[in-house]
């Protein structure tokens, strides 16, 4: 048996209405569930019990406890790179760490407390630039994996900020989005800090250039030398320390990755040394604490209780049974709009697969499409089509109860405006509805009888909501981790290794690749493997730098 199976059990689902669930007095309270400071109902959701049962069946047949305790102890459960996948242990106590990594369990705890050196030392001002001046701002420049999971807590997290000292994140290649950072940044008082796990990422390394060359024209009139300046204002955190030190990065400055840390899982090593330099060691803690909380509710609650395995079996039933496309993220929070965006990545880089482990094609889909946006905003944009076309977009919504501002009227609005979606995107409004509404509005028969199909709503989306008590570092901590287990346990599931991403290493090399072949001028460019389109645009390209 595998996912192809659930079809047979969807025919119900298919044609009920959800609403019409609610007759179960007991459904809001018995799909609910609470796990490390978070509360998730999946009441809204199109499915009762008698269909979980297969869905759990499918979760005994893959060995899902087994796969869990597998990834917990270190396994090498990422077969195609022969890695481990132990995000999980980074932020475990020592005792736990030992455990599991054995002797190298010394280096994790040595780095985590040169880390905690680091954000002391710089916070309380110990640690200065060249000028002798307290370092006012920094700079995280990495990208994927080593930007996203930063992002997303820094902005998560503004209210945790240490005063005077501000954050920023550069990973486009883009010259302008470093030349954004340059114009807000004062070189004399800015600590930089390069991520990149493998040192060789064409984005990160170019974007690194330009910003020692913009920092040591800058601090040229200082008379120190470059590699005093670098030493002084530049971190790295990478597993290749010869690439970062040829780079020209003091060795001393450079904090280890592990390869058995994937890059979109890899917030809780000494990646998240911008965050942490921002929001002090004990929030960073926290953070880790939270996701630590997470995952061990997941280790040991049953899976009827267990929160990430609930969320995945959810959407293997709305992906593989009920067969929706997509998944929207909305987090109900200002603070949270990075968040979609990060879990695209995390979702999709790691579930966006066709093959299973063992490299036999699937005959079923995995990843869905992850999109979305902070509330109210995508209201007013994209929630027209989830309202309204024939597609059903399974939703999480996410929210804080605790208002995270001190303007509470905005935030009950946020609030009921969070509801009021869920509740429409599942009941919908019939034809009938429609007619009645714009009769009471004083329309005539005739008119409202024009206007009623375009005022019904299909209803029938099945959303989860996911409320945090307050946004604060552990919440999100764990936040974070459910996600990453939801789509460990829908990897499981599906059979594909969660773990790599050789469609993104394509870009990185093709990248590189059509750089080489753009710097040929036009008549030696003999490229098979580029089509006419490709070599036309180039032209285009060529020609157009000629007459800047
Ligand atoms: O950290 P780096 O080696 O620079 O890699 C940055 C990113 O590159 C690719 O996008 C990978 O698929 C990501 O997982 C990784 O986080």
């Amino acid at each position: 048996m595998d996912v192809t199976n659930l079809s047979q059990f969807t025919e119900l689902a298919l044609t009920r209405n959800i609403f019409s669930l609610f007759a179960d007095r007991e459904r809001s309270e018995n799909y609910s569930v609470s796990a490390a400071g978070l509360f998730l109902d999946y009441a809204k959701q199109n499915i009762v019990d008698s269909e979980f049962t297969p869905l759990f069946a499918l979760a005994e047949q893959v060995d899902l406890a087994g796969k869990i305790a597998a990834q917990f102890a270190g396994e090498e459960l990422n077969s195609t790179e022969q890695r481990a996948v132990l995000h999980t242990v980074l932020r475990a106590p020592d005792a736990m760490k030992v455990d599991v990594l054995g002797a190298e369990a010394q280096e994790v705890i040595d780095t985590e407390a040169k880390m905690a050196k680091i954000v002391d030392d710089v916070q309380s001002g110990h640690v200065r630039s060249i000028t002798g001046e307290k370092f006012t701002d920094i700079l995280a420049i990495g990208i994927g994996g080593s930007y996203y999971g930063v992002k997303v807590a820094l902005s998560a997290l503004v209210p945790y900020h240490q005063k005077g000292l501000k954050a920023h994140v550069l990973a486009n290649v883009d010259g302008d989005a470093a030349q954004e950072k340059f114009a807000k940044l004062n070189a004399s008082t800015t600590l930089v800090v390069v991520i990149s796990k493998t040192f060789s990422t064409q984005e990160t390394l170019l974007n690194a250039t330009i910003v020692k060359a913009w920092m040591l024209n800058a601090l040229a009139d200082t008379h120190s030398s470059p590699a005093d300046i670098i030493a002084q204002h530049w971190y790295a955190v990478s597993t290749n320390i010869a690439a970062a030190t040829k780079f020209g990065l003091n060795a001393e400055n450079i904090l280890p990755m592990w390869d058995w840390v994937g890059g979109r899982f890899s917030l809780w090593s000494a990646v998240g040394l911008p965050l942490a330099l921002i929001i002090g060691n004990t929030h960073f803690n926290a953070l880790k604490a939270g996701a630590h909380a997470m995952d061990e509710h997941f280790k040991h609650a049953e899976f009827e209780q267990n929160m990430p395995v609930i969320m995945a079996l959810l959407g293997i039933w709305n992906r593989n049974g009920l067969g929706y496309p997509s998944l929207a993220i909305l987090p109900y929070n200002h603070a949270l709009r990075a968040l979609p965006g990060y879990l695209q990545q995390t979702d999709m880089e790691s579930n966006g697969k066709s093959v299973s482990v063992d490299g036999k094609a699937l005959n079923y889909l995995t990843a869905p499409v992850v999109f979305g946006q902070e509330g109210t905003n995508g209201q007013h944009a994209f929630m027209q089509l989830m309202h309204q076309s024939a597609d059903i977009i399974p939703t999480d919504f996410i929210l804080s109860l605790a208002p995270t501002s001190e303007h509470l009227a905005n935030h009950d609005a946020l609030v009921a405006n969070c509801f009021a979606q869920s509740e429409a995107l599942m009941q919908g409004k019939t034809l009938a509805q429609a007619k009645a509404e714009l009769i009471n509005a004083g329309a005539s028969e005739a008119e409202a009888n024009r206007l009623a199909a375009h005022k019904t709503m299909k209803g029938n989306t099945p959303s989860n909501t996911i409320l945090m008590e307050r946004l604060d570092p552990h919440s999100l901590g764990a936040l974070l981790a459910l996600y990453e287990h939801k789509i460990f346990v829908q990897g499981v599931i599906w059979q594909v290794n969660s773990y790599d991403q050789w469609g993104v290493e394509l870009g990185k090399q093709l990248g590189n690749e059509v750089l080489n072949v753009m710097a040929q001028p036009m008549a030696d460019i003999d490229s098979e493997k580029l089509s006419a389109s490709s070599l036309a645009l180039i032209r285009r390209y060529k020609n157009n730098l000629t007459q800047l």
